[in-house]
C-alpha cells in the first residue's frame, strides 16, 4: 500500500446563497466553495473543502503543486510545505492558513479511511457523540429581487426585517432541526433594534442561550452600551467592535463575555488578547487555523488562559460540517455549541445525503472511516458547472447591496 499523493484535485464550486444581510451588505444568490480530492497511489481519496474566490484557489492550486510525492501521514511537513510555497506572495499567516487547512483536512480524511478508523479516532478519540451547534439567525429579505433580466429567487425562508420576523425565522430553526440555543447576525439596524430582537427571542425561548454578532458594526461606546442593555440576556456578545485594542476597551466595562472571530485569528493575535485580556470567548475555525490538529491545541491553549471555546463558521456544504463535526467531538473544552450556516445551504450539497443530520440541534459524529461522507460527482460536477456559466469569482456583500440601494455605503463602525 503506498500512502504518497499522487494528485490534489481542486474543484472550485457556486452554490445557492439567500439574501442574508449583515453589516458588510447582503449575500449574492451564489457563494463560492472549493472541493478538494486528495488522490493517494493507491487510489484511497480524502476531502477537503475551502472557501471559493479566485486568490484563494490560485492558492489551492500552488498546494496541489507542491504536495505530489508526498506522504499523506506526514500531514505537518505538507503543511509546512505550502506555507513555504505561499511565503513569498501570502505575507499574512492567516491567509495562508486557510490553504494549509484545507489540505490537512484531506489528508486526515485519507488516514482515517485507510486505517478505518473515524477522523475524530485520529485527533484523540470523541468525547461526545453529538457536536451541539446553535442556530445562525440572520435579517433577510423574501427574495433575491429580480435583477438585469433575472427573475426574483426565493427560498424557503420568509423575510425578517424585524423583531418578530427574526423570532419566526428563530421558531422555524427550532422545528426544522431542534436547535436550542440562537446567534443573530447583527449589525444591519441600529442597535436598539437590534437590542429589541434579541429581547423578543428570550421572551419566546427563555432560558435558552443567545448571542449577537454585529461583525464590528459598533463603537467602542455602542458596545459597551449594548452590552449593558444586554446583561443577564446574552451568553456572549461577539465582535460589537474592532481590533484587539478595541475589544479590550469595551471588555474593561462590559457586564458579558466578549467572543471573537476577527480579531483573533491567527496564532500571533493570541498573546496580544490574552495580555489585554480583550475576549473571554474564542470562536475557532479549522478553515483558518491550520486545520483540525492545530484547532485541538488551540483548545488547549484556550483551557491554559481561560478562554471558553466556541465555533465559527461561514457558507459551507456537508464536508466542512464533517470535519467541524469531528473536531468538536475531539475538544473537552468546547463550552458553547457550535455555530454551522448549514441549514441555508444545505439544499444544494456535494455529498451524498444522509451521513450528516442536524437532530435536535445536534449532529451526531460520523463513526465511518475518515470524515465519514462520499464524494456525490454529480452534484459537485453541476456545482462546478455553475461556477462556470456564473462568473462569480469573488464574494461582494457590499457591491450586491449597492445594485439596490446605490446611496449603501460599507461603514465600520457604522453606529
Ligand atoms: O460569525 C461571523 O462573524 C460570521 O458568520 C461571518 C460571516 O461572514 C457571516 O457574517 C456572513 O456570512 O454574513
Ligand atoms: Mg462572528
Amino acid at each position: 500500500m503506498s500512502t504518497r499523493i499522487r494528485e490534489l484535485i481542486v474543484t472550485p464550486i457556486a452554490f445557492s446563497d439567500p439574501p442574508l444581510l449583515n453589516s458588510g451588505g447582503v449575500h449574492e444568490p451564489l457563494a463560492l466553495r472549493v472541493i478538494l480530492q486528495l488522490v493517494l497511489e493507491d487510489g484511497t481519496v480524502g476531502l477537503g473543502e475551502s472557501t471559493g474566490g479566485e486568490t484563494r484557489l490560485e492558492r489551492l492550486e500552488i498546494a496541489a503543486r507542491t504536495v505530489v510525492g508526498m506522504d499523506v501521514f506526514d500531514s505537518t511537513a505538507v503543511s509546512a510545505a505550502i506555507d513555504t510555497a505561499l511565503l513569498p506572495t501570502v505575507p499574512s499567516s492567516h491567509e495562508r492558513g486557510w490553504t494549509t487547512s484545507a489540505v490537512e483536512v484531506a489528508c486526515l480524511d485519507a488516514q482515517g479511511r485507510l486505517l478505518g478508523r473515524p477522523v475524530s479516532d485520529l485527533l484523540g478519540g470523541r468525547v461526545r457523540d453529538a457536536v451541539p451547534f446553535a442556530a445562525y439567525l440572520f435579517y433577510k429579505w423574501a427574495e433575491h429581487p429580480a435583477l438585469d433580466g433575472r427573475s426574483a429567487i426565493g427560498d424557503d425562508w420568509p423575510e425578517a426585517l424585524d423583531p418578530a420576523g427574526i423570532v419566526e425565522q428563530a421558531r422555524l430553526m427550532q422545528q426544522r432541526y431542534g436547535f436550542t440555543s440562537f446567534k443573530l447576525k447583527g449589525g444591519v439596524f441600529p442597535p436598539d433594534e437590534e437590542i429589541a430582537a434579541i429581547r423578543a427571542l428570550a421572551e419566546a425561548f427563555p432560558g435558552q442561550p443567545l448571542r449577537l454578532d454585529p461583525n464590528t458594526a459598533w463603537t467602542v461606546q455602542t458596545s459597551g452600551y449594548v452590552a449593558r442593555q444586554l446583561d443577564g440576556v446574552l451568553e456572549y456578545l461577539e465582535d460589537p467592535t474592532a481590533g484587539i485594542p478595541g475589544m479590550a476597551e469595551v471588555a474593561k466595562d462590559s457586564p458579558l463575555p466578549l467572543a471573537t472571530n476577527m480579531c483573533v485569528v491567527a496564532w500571533e493575535h493570541l498573546k496580544p488578547a490574552v495580555e489585554q485580556h480583550a475576549v473571554q470567548v474564542l470562536l475557532t475555525d479549522h478553515h483558518y487555523w491550520g486545520g483540525l490538529r492545530r484547532t485541538r491545541e488551540l483548545a488547549a491553549v484556550c483551557e491554559a488562559f481561560g478562554i471558553a471555546l466556541s465555533m465559527h463558521s461561514n457558507s459551507h456544504l456537508g464536508i466542512s460540517l464533517a470535519a467541524m463535526t469531528h473536531v468538536a467531538a475531539a475538544i473537552p473544552n468546547l463550552d458553547h455549541s457550535c455555530d454551522t450556516h448549514y441549514p441555508w445551504n444545505s439544499a444544494d450539497d456535494v455529498i451524498v445525503p444522509g451521513a450528516l443530520e442536524i437532530k435536535d440541534g445536534e449532529v451526531r459524529v460520523p463513526t465511518g472511516p475518515g470524515l465519514g461522507v462520499e464524494l456525490d460527482h454529480d452534484a459537485l460536477g453541476r456545482l462546478h458547472r455553475r461556477y462556470l456559466d456564473s462568473g462569480v469569482r469573488g464574494r461582494d456583500d457590499t457591491g450586491y447591496m449597492r445594485r439596490f440601494q446605490p446611496e449603501y455605503e460599507l461603514r465600520l463602525p457604522r453606529w
